[in-house]
C-alpha cells in the first residue's frame, strides 16, 4: 500500500526555488503539478513545506501489504470518551524524526506513521486473542503498560481473549499462559516488577512463533529493551514468511534509555530519581569526615544515560564517569589529580560512575555473557574505590571514601507519576496501532508525539551518550570535571 499522494504545499523557502534548492536569491515557487497547491509568495515570511519535500516515510509495514483484510469501523466510534469528539488520527498524519533544521538547507527528516486510533480497523474484537510478553531487566513501569494493554484491549476494543505469557520469551512455549483482564490487572500499577515475570534467554524464534500459531494468537505485545525488540522483528519476519494475520507490537522498555529513536524508555526517569537516594546519601557521608569520598555505581550497561541525568538532577556530583567518555587515572589531566583539586578546594567529593564505565581498566575482567548474549561488566565501582583508596594512602593522604552501589533498587520500583502517564499513553498507542493492522512496529515518542515506528528501523542503532552533546557540556560546565580528552593538567574554572 503505497503512501496516498497528498496535494502538496510546495517549499517557498527564504533561499529556495520551491524545489529545495538553494538559490542565491528569493524567488517565486515554481514547481507546479496538477495537485501541488502553490502559495502566492508575496509575504516573505511564509514559508509552507510539501509535506513529501524532505521527509522520508518509514511506514510501518500493514498486515495489508501482505494479505487482504477486512475492514471494520473502530468500536471506539461508540465510545463516550472518543466517539463524541473524534478523537481519530488522520492515517496520513506523519510525526518527523528531525525537528531542528537549518532555514538555508532543504529539509531533511524520516518521517514516521503518527500513532492513534484510525476510524477504520482490520480486526474484529471477537477474533482477537492476545497475548502480552516481558522480557529482559526489570523497569519502572512495566506493571502499567501490562495493565494498560489489557484495559484498552477490553474497554476500548470490547477484547475478551487476552494472555499473559509468564517468564519472557521461553513462557510462550514453556509455560502456561494465564487469562488477563480488568480485574486481575487492576492494581498491578503500584506493584515494581512485572505480575507475568521475565527472563533473559529462551528467544527461540520457530519454537515461538509454532506455540503463537497452536493458540490462535492474532496480536502480541512485547514489551522490552533492545534485545527484546530484536526478538521481536524475528518474530514479525517468521510470522509474515509464515503468511500469518499477526499483530506484532514491540512496546519498548529499559531503564537504560539505549533504544534509539525513542525520545526516552517509560522507566529510565524513575529510574534517575531512584538513583538521586544514593546519590544524596553519598554527599551526606563525603561532606560529614574530612577527606570524605562518596562514589555511586548506577545501573546503564553500554549507556550513560541514568549516571548523567542523576549527576545533573542531583548537582552534588564532583565527578560522573560513563562508558561513552574515556578516562586515565594517573598524571596530569587525570582522576587523581582532579580529586585531589577537589579535595583541596571542599574537603570532600562525590563521584558517579556508570556500570559499563572504565571496563577497559578493570583488572578483573570478567569473561562472558548472560542468557541473551549481553557482555558481562566487571564491578568498576569497587575497582574505582579501591584504586583510589591505595594511591590517596601512598600521597599520604587518608580518605574516608563510602561506596554505595544502589544496583536493583533504581529499577525494582513501581513508575513515578511521570512515567505513568508515559505507559499509559504507550500502551494504548501499541493496541491502536495493531488494530489497525500494522505489524513489525515499535510504539514510542519522538519528539513528544507517539509514533508507529518499524522495528528493523528501531533497532538497527541503539541509543548512547554523545560526549559532543550539549547535555554533556552541561553536566561538564556545571561540576568542572575535565574531559580527560587528553593528559595534561586539570581544566582551571574560568
Ligand atoms: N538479536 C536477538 N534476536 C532474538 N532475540 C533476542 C536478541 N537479543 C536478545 N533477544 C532476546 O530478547 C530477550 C531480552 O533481551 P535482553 O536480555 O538483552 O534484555 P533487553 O530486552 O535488552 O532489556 P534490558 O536491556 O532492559 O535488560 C531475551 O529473551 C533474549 O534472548
Ligand atoms: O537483570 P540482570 O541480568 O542482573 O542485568 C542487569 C542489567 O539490566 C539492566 O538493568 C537493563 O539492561 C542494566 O542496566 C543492567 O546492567
Ligand atoms: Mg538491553
Amino acid at each position: 500500500m503505497g503512501f496516498p499522494r497528498r496535494p502538496t504545499v510546495v517549499v517557498y523557502n527564504k533561499s529556495g526555488n520551491g524545489n529545495g534548492d538553494a538559490a542565491t536569491s528569493p524567488q517565486k515557487s515554481t514547481k507546479t503539478v496538477e495537485d501541488t497547491v502553490v502559495f502566492p509568495a508575496d509575504d516573505d515570511n511564509l514559508c509552507v513545506v510539501d509535506p513529501l519535500c524532505g521527509g522520508t516515510l518509514m511506514k510501518a509495514q500493514h498486515l495489508g501489504d501482505f494479505m487482504k483484510l477486512p475492514k471494520y469501523n473502530n468500536p471506539m466510534l461508540d465510545d463516550e470518551a472518543y466517539g463524541a469528539v473524534g478523537h481519530f488520527i488522520d492515517p496520513d498524519d506523519v510525526v518527523p524524526q528531525t525537528v531542528v533544521h537549518n532555514i538555508n538547507k532543504p529539509l531533511s527528516t524520516n518521517l514516521f506513521l503518527r500513532a492513534g486510533p484510525r476510524a477504520q480497523v482490520h480486526f474484529h474484537p471477537n477474533e482477537v486473542k492476545a497475548a502480552i510478553v516481558t522480557c529482559g531487566g526489570l523497569c519502572p513501569g512495566l506493571n502499567t503498560v501490562i495493565r494498560e494493554v489489557v484495559m484498552t484491549l477490553w474497554g476500548r476494543y470490547g477484547v475478551r481473549k487476552i494472555l499473559g505469557v509468564k517468564n519472557g520469551y521461553r513462557g510462550f512455549y514453556a509455560e502456561n499462559l494465564i487469562e488477563l483482564n480488568p480485574e486481575v490487572v487492576d492494581g498491578i500499577h503500584r506493584r515494581g516488577g512485572t505480575m507475568l515475570g521475565t527472563s533473559r534467554g529462551g528467544s527461540v524464534t520457530a519454537k515461538i512463533v509454532d506455540a503463537i500459531e497452536y493458540r490462535g494468537i492474532n496480536h502480541v505485545y512485547i514489551i522490552g529493551g533492545d534485545g527484546t525488540q530484536k526478538g521481536a522483528l524475528a518474530i514479525h519476519e517468521e510470522a509474515r514468511k509464515r503468511g500469518i494475520k499477526l499483530a506484532v507490537a514491540g512496546i519498548p522498555k529499559t531503564i537504560d534509555n539505549d533504544v534509539d529513536i525513542i525520545d526516552r524508555s517509560f522507566g529510565f526517569d524513575t529510574a534517575v530519581e531512584e538513583a538521586q537516594h544514593a546519590i544524596n546519601a553519598a554527599h551526606v557521608e563525603a561532606t560529614s569526615t574530612p577527606l570524605g569520598v562518596g562514589l555511586v555505581k548506577v545501573m546503564g550497561r553500554h549507556a550513560g544515560f541514568i549516571a548523567m541525568h542523576s549527576t545533573l538532577s542531583s548537582r552534588d556530583v564532583d565527578l560522573c564517569l560513563i562508558p561513552e567518555v574515556p578516562f586515565f587515572m594517573d598524571g596530569p589531566g587525570g582522576v587523581i589529580e582532579y580529586i585531589e583539586s577537589k579535595l583541596a578546594l571542599n574537603n570532600h567529593v562525590v563521584i558517579v560512575i556508570a556500570e559499563g564505565a572504565g571496563q577497559e581498566q578493570v583488572q578483573s575482567h570478567v569473561s562472558g555473557t548472560d542468557a541473551s548474549g549481553n557482555k558481562l561488566l566487571a564491578d568498576c565501582g569497587l575497582w574505582l574505590a579501591t584504586d583510589m583508596k591505595e594511591k590517596f594512602k601512598a600521597r599520604g593522604q587518608e580518605i574516608c571514601l563510602k561506596y554505595i552501589d544502589p544496583t536493583y533498587m533504581i529499577r525494582a520500583v513501581p513508575s513515578n507519576a511521570a512515567d505513568n502517564v508515559y505507559c499509559t499513553v504507550l500502551a494504548q498507542a501499541a493496541v491502536h496501532a495493531a488494530f489497525a493492522g500494522y505489524t513489525g512496529f515499535m510504539v514510542g515518542p519522538v519528539n513528544g508525539r507517539h509514533a508507529i515506528i518499524p522495528i528493523d528501523v528501531a533497532t538497527q542503532t541503539s541509543s548512547s551518550v554523545n560526549p559532543q552533546d550539549r547535555m554533556w557540556a552541561r553536566l561538564m560546565a556545571s561540576n568542572g570535571q575535565p574531559s580527560f580528552a587528553k593528559k595534561g593538567g586539570v581544566q582551571k574554572k574560568k
